[in-house]
C-alpha cells in the first residue's frame, strides 16, 4: 500500500494531465493518469469506450482505476474530470492530499478547443462545460485539500505554486 504525493482534480481543461506531468518531473516521481489507465485496460481510447459501451461503463472502469491508483501509486496522480461524480470515488479521496485545479468557463473552452478526445464535449462544448462546471464545483471543493486557480496562468507557473504549497 502506498499513497500518491498529490491527487489532481478539476474540470476538463483545468490542466490536470499537463500540470501533473510537470509536477511529477519537478519531484522526480512517476506520473499516473486514471484516463490513461482506463484506456490501457480497455485497449481503446475513451471516445471509443463511450461509443461502444456507453458512459456508465466508462464510469465503472474509472472508479476501479481510481481505487487501484490511490492504493498503488506513490507519485503524482491526475483523475479524469468526472471522477468526483461518484460518491465512492469521493469517499476514497478522504485522507489524501487533493489539489483542485480550478478553471473558469472561458479558459476551459479555449483550452479544450472542440472537445478533442473528450466525448462529453463533442456537442456544444461551451454549453456543456458551463453545465459541468456548475454541477461539479461543489464536488471538487468537497474533496479538495487545496485549491489552485489556473486562469490566465501557464502550466509552469501553476506547477511552481504547487511545489510551494506542498512544502507546507
Ligand atoms: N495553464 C494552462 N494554460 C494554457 N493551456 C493549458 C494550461 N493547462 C493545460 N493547457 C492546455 O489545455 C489542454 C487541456 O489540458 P489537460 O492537461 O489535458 O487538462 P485536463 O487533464 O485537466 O483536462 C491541453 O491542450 C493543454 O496543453
Ligand atoms: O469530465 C469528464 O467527465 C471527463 C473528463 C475527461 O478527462 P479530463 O478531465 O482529463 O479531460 C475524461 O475522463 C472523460 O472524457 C470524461
Ligand atoms: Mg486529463
Amino acid at each position: 500500500m502506498s499513497k500518491p504525493l498529490c491527487v489532481l482534480v478539476g474540470a476538463p481543461g483545468a490542466g490536470k494531465s499537463t500540470v501533473g506531468q510537470l509536477l511529477a518531473q519537478a519531484y522526480g516521481v512517476p506520473f499516473r493518469d486514471t484516463d490513461a489507465d482506463v484506456e490501457a485496460t480497455a485497449g481503446k481510447p475513451i471516445s471509443e469506450i463511450f461509443i461502444d459501451e456507453g458512459e456508465p461503463h466508462f464510469r465503472a472502469m474509472e472508479t476501479a482505476a481510481v481505487a487501484a491508483a490511490l492504493a498503488e501509486h506513490d507519485g503524482v496522480l491526475a483523475l479524469g474530470g468526472g471522477a468526483v461524480l461518484a460518491e465512492d470515488n469521493r469517499a476514497l479521496l478522504a485522507g489524501h492530499t487533493v489539489v483542485y485545479l480550478s478553471v473558469d468557463l472561458s479558459d476551459a473552452v479555449s483550452r479544450v478547443g472542440l472537445g478533442q478526445g473528450r466525448p462529453l464535449l463533442n456537442f456544444n462544448p461551451r454549453a456543456t462545460l458551463r453545465f459541468l462546471l456548475d454541477q461539479r464545483r461543489p464536488l471538487y471543493e468537497q474533496v479538495a485539500t487545496y485549491t489552485v486557480v489556473t486562469d490566465g496562468r501557464t502550466p509552469e507557473e501553476i506547477t511552481a505554486e504547487l511545489v510551494e504549497l506542498l512544502k507546507g
